[in-house]
C-alpha cells in the first residue's frame, strides 16, 4: 500500500521509461570511431547482446528534444535499419545505445573490399536494395533521414546493409553541419530545393539514396572527386548530373538519373524505386 493506505496501482513501476537502458546492464568495450557526437563504442547489453554505444560529447545535441524523439526511434522497427534499443538519459553523458554491426559503414567496407566487390554487380545491386528497404519503410513512416550516404549505413555479417542515424541529423548543435553554407554540410548528396530552400522531404532522401548508388557502384568513390562545394551546387543548379560508373549497368545508371530528376515530383519514391530495381536484378541475373 502507498505512504496514504491507498493501494498502489498495478501499473506502479512499470511506467518506467522502456526506452530508459540501465547503464549497469551495459559493458563498454572497444572505441568503435567517433562520429557526429563523440565517441562510439562497443558493449554488451545484459552480459550477451552486441551493441554500440554513442556517448554524447557535451554541447554536440539538443539532448532534450532527442530524448522526447528517441520513443518515436525505438519504435522504428526493420531488418534494413539499425534498430535504437534505448538511451541512458539520467546521466551525463548520455548515452545512446544501438544494434551492433560488424563490419563498420557502408563507405569503408565498400573502399576495403573493392577488389572483390568491383566485378560482382548482383551482390552491389543487392546493397542498393537493401538501403531502399530500409529508406522505404521509413518514407511509409513519413520520417526523413536528412543524411542518407554509404558513410551512414553499416554492414553486417553475410552482406547484410542497414541505414544508420536516420533524423539525427535534426539534434546536431554545430551550425557547420546544420547549415548549407557550413563546412560539414553534405551538399554533395543535396538536391537543389536542400541547397537553395534546406526544404528536406523523402524526396531529398531519393536525391541522396542516387549518390549512395553511385558511391556503391564506384566501390567507394568520392562523389564530383575533388570539386569544391561551390562548383558542385552550381552544377547541380544547371542539372550536371554524376558520370554512369563504369560498372554500371544502363538500366541501374537510368534509376540514378531518375532520382537526381531537378523537380522533387519527378523523383519516384522508394515505393517505387524498390520495384524498380528488383525487377533490373532480375532482369540482370
Ligand atoms: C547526425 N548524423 C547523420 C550522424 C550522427 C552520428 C554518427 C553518424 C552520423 C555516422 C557516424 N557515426 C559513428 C561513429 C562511430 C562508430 C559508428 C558505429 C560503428 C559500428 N560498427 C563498427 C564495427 C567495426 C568497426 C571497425 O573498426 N572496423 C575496422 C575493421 O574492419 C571492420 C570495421 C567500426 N564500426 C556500429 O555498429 N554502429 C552502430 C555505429 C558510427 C555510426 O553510428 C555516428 O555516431
Amino acid at each position: 500500500a502507498s505512504p496514504c493506505n491507498r493501494p498502489v496501482p498495478a501499473t506502479a513501476g512499470l511506467s518506467h521509461d522502456k526506452w530508459e537502458i540501465d547503464p549497469m546492464e551495459l559493458m563498454l568495450l572497444e572505441e568503435l570511431g567517433s562520429g557526429q557526437f563523440g565517441v562510439v563504442r562497443r558493449g554488451k547489453w545484459r552480459g550477451s547482446i552486441d551493441v554500440a554505444v554513442k556517448m554524447m560529447k557535451e554541447g554536440t545535441m539538443s539532448e532534450d528534444d532527442f530524448i522526447d524523439e528517441a520513443k518515436v526511434m525505438t519504435k522504428l522497427q526493420h531488418q534494413n535499419l539499425v534498430q535504437l534499443y534505448g538511451v541512458c538519459s539520467k546521466h551525463r553523458p548520455i548515452y545512446i545505445v544501438t544494434e551492433y554491426m560488424k563490419h563498420g559503414s557502408l563507405l569503408n567496407y565498400l573502399r576495403r573490399h573493392e577488389q572483390t566487390l568491383g566485378g560482382n554487380v548482383g551482390l552491389l545491386l543487392d546493397m542498393c536494395i537493401q538501403v531502399c528497404k530500409g529508406m522505404a519503410y521509413l518514407e511509409r513512416h513519413n520520417y526523413i533521414h536528412r543524411d542518407l550516404a554509404a558513410r551512414n549505413c553499416l554492414v553486417g555479417s553475410e552482406n547484410v546493409v542497414k541505414v544508420a542515424d536516420f533524423g539525427l541529423a535534426r539534434y546536431v548543435l554545430d551550425d557547420q553541419y546544420t547549415s548549407s553554407g557550413g563546412t560539414k554540410f553534405p551538399i554533395k548528396w543535396a538536391p537543389p530545393e536542400v541547397l537553395n530552400y534546406t526544404r528536406f522531404s523523402s524526396k531529398s532522401d531519393i536525391w541522396a539514396y542516387g549518390v549512395l548508388m553511385w558511391e556503391v557502384f564506384t566501390c567507394g568513390k568520392m562523389p564530383y572527386g575533388r570539386l569544391k562545394n561551390t562548383e558542385v551546387v552550381d552544377r547541380v543548379q544547371r542539372g550536371i548530373l554524376l558520370e554512369k560508373p563504369k560498372a554500371c549497368f544502363k538500366e541501374v545508371y537510368d534509376v540514378m538519373r531518375k532520382c537526381w530528376s531537378h523537380s522533387p515530383e519527378d523523383r519516384p519514391s522508394f515505393r517505387v524505386l524498390k520495384e524498380q530495381l528488383v525487377n533490373v536484378s532480375k532482369g540482370l541475373l
